[in-house]
């Protein structure tokens, strides 16, 4: 003893009988609750083991007239809790027993008695840290809360059931995603987020640069029509009192300087304006500059630039150089949209493969929804008979269902066919060219193109794909029939000009994946920041 680096003997006691690897969370002291309750035999096997355990309490209550509390422990590791039993005296049970209260706790694990809902139960003997709550102003209280309300609370929602449960699918559908395309030899490229090219060209992209523009714009326009200077003024009072006639001076000299006045007036507000945006400009970070001004020589800025709507053009170069390639990244959409399945920013899923056609798009499609729904049924079962007694009872048995595909239909009703006709999802493919993007093959029939959605229930299109056109005068051809300028294409038309190759992909909307496995209704609480009209605080 007196060894510095020798732990204190409850630390040495909680590492020697824990089934230490197995066990205790790598970088922290705690056991996470996951690893107590969340085995076949509940954790009754544990029993004897000393361990330190830490959570926020879901419930607490005092028994014994006040002299020990129950308190049921959740530290998001798993949905169940671990009860604590606290005695007094060891803490004031009154703060411990708030919802929402902070604990890290050590103690030995025991069987309850005879009767009760858990299978072990932790017995403190030491509290470590207690963060409490004031239960007068906890926005979380224990009562149900709807998920609209929580909506308002983003950053404590995850301290709820719900919303705890959506992460860890979340978690799980993503890990699932690079499981998936990294067995199938697919390599994982980041393509970019700010970009000048609208992949859709439907003219929903979020421009970077607002405010630099809008400086450049006020600034631009007084160069061209310069406003009246006070030489200007004094000029025109001059010409004013040589006329002739005295009425038609006083006339025109009252008409006059009505005008000048107000040119004054709006020189003064302009120039306020611009020097206003100039200076914030310059607050921002990243904008070129030059001595001080903004330096619009400079490309990166000074041109308009987007946020991306999609990987797909740019992880398409990858595909025609390394065949199989995915990309996982946010994607935005500036729609004034206020339906439950649309966000401003969400997450895409975007495989493309080289030497591929349509066929071979939809059926990776099908492996890849499969695989993850296997995944969570394996993986997150606890998780998802949540879901299913809270929002859906029929969530299980969609990820189990054995998917009907490739019902041959070209139109496109996307819930009506899937929730009033067919049950399962659907692929929908060979959709009229008019309603579909540029870079979509040309069919033989000169008239649709090969594209495929796959529509789900409860959610509607879950994928969106199409083999790309890789003829050259083909696709130049649809550009300029679809009225887009061919100039920043070019690089894109490089990939057909150079060794060109069939090649297909297509993208999977994340958020509306987790929508269909949960059963939830509303895509914005199925991601933990979302976007929409009116919402960027946080
Ligand atoms: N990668 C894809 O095929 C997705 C498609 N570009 C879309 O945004 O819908």
């Amino acid at each position: 003893m007196g060894d510095p680096a020798t732990p204190p003997s409850s630390e040495l006691a909680a590492m020697a009988i824990v089934d230490g690897a197995s066990l205790k969370h790598p970088f922290s002291d705690r056991v996470p609750v996951r690893s107590i309750v969340c085995r076949p035999d509940g954790g009754a096997g544990l029993a004897g083991n000393r361990v330190r355990a830490g959570g926020w309490v879901k419930t607490g209550r005092e028994q014994g007239k006040g002299s020990f509390a129950f308190l049921e422990v959740n530290d998001g590791s798993c949905p169940a809790n671990l009860q604590v039993i606290v005695d007094a005296g060891v803490e004031e049970l009154s703060t411990l027993v708030q919802t929402g209260t902070c604990v890290s706790v050590e103690g030995v694990l025991k069987v309850p008695p005879e009767g009760a809902k858990q299978k072990i139960e932790l017995r403190v003997e030491r509290v470590l840290h207690v963060g409490p709550t004031d239960p007068a102003k906890y926005p979380i209280p224990k009562t149900k809360l709807s998920l609209e309300f929580l909506r308002d609370h983003v950053h404590l929602r995850p301290r709820t059931n719900t919303i705890s449960a959506v992460a860890r699918i979340r978690n799980a559908l993503a890990f699932a995603t690079h499981s998936f395309f990294q067995e199938h030899g697919f390599l994982y490229v980041h393509t970019p987020i700010i970009t000048t090219s609208d992949c859709e060209g439907a003219g929903e992209m979020f421009q970077a640069t607002t405010l630099i523009n809008e400086a450049e714009k006020l600034e631009k326009e007084l160069i061209e029509n310069p406003p009246p200077t006070e030489a200007d003024v004094e000029a025109a009072r001059l010409t004013v009192t040589q006329r002739g006639e005295i009425v038609a001076q006083l006339k025109a000299a009252k008409a006059t300087r009505d005008d000048i006045s107000a040119s004054v007036a709006e020189l003064k507000i302009a120039k306020e304006n611009l020097s206003r945006l100039v200076e914030r400009a310059k607050l921002k970070p990243g904008i070129p500059k030059k001595d001080g001004k903004i330096d619009y020589t400079q490309d990166f800025f000074a041109r308009q630039a987007f946020l991306t709507v999609s990987g797909q053009l740019q992880v398409e170069t990858y595909a025609c150089a390394v065949t199989s390639v995915y990309t996982f990244g946010p994607t935005f959409r500036a729609e004034n949209s206020h339906t439950s399945r649309h966000l401003a920013e969400f997450w895409m899923v975007e495989p493309e493969i080289a030497f591929a056609d349509l066929q071979d798009d939809m059926n990776c499609a099908e492996a890849y929804v499969k695989y993850m729904c296997g995944w969570l049924l394996d993986k997150c079962f606890d998780d998802m008979e949540l879901m299913a007694k809270l929002y859906d009872k029929g969530c299980i048995d969609r990820l189990r269902m054995n998917v009907e595909w490739g019902i041959d239909l070209a139109s496109e009703h996307e819930r009506y066919l899937t929730e009033d006709i067919f049950k399962k999802p659907v692929i929908v493919y060979n959709y009229p060219k008019g309603i579909k993007a540029f870079y979509m093959r040309l069919n033989d029939d000169l008239k649709t193109v090969a594209a495929m959605d796959i529509l789900v229930p409860k959610v509607g299109e879950l994928i969106g794909g199409s083999q790309r056109e890789e003829r050259y005068e083909v696709i130049q051809r649809r550009i300029a029939e679809m009225g887009l300028p061919l100039e920043p294409y070019e690089w894109y038309l490089d990939l057909r000009r150079y060794g060109t190759v069939k090649h297909c992909g297509f993208g999977l909307g994340f958020e509306r994946m987790v929508l269909f496995a949960t059963g939830i209704d509303n895509i914005r609480d199925v991601i933990p920041f979302p976007r929409y009209p009116g919402r960027a605080d946080l």
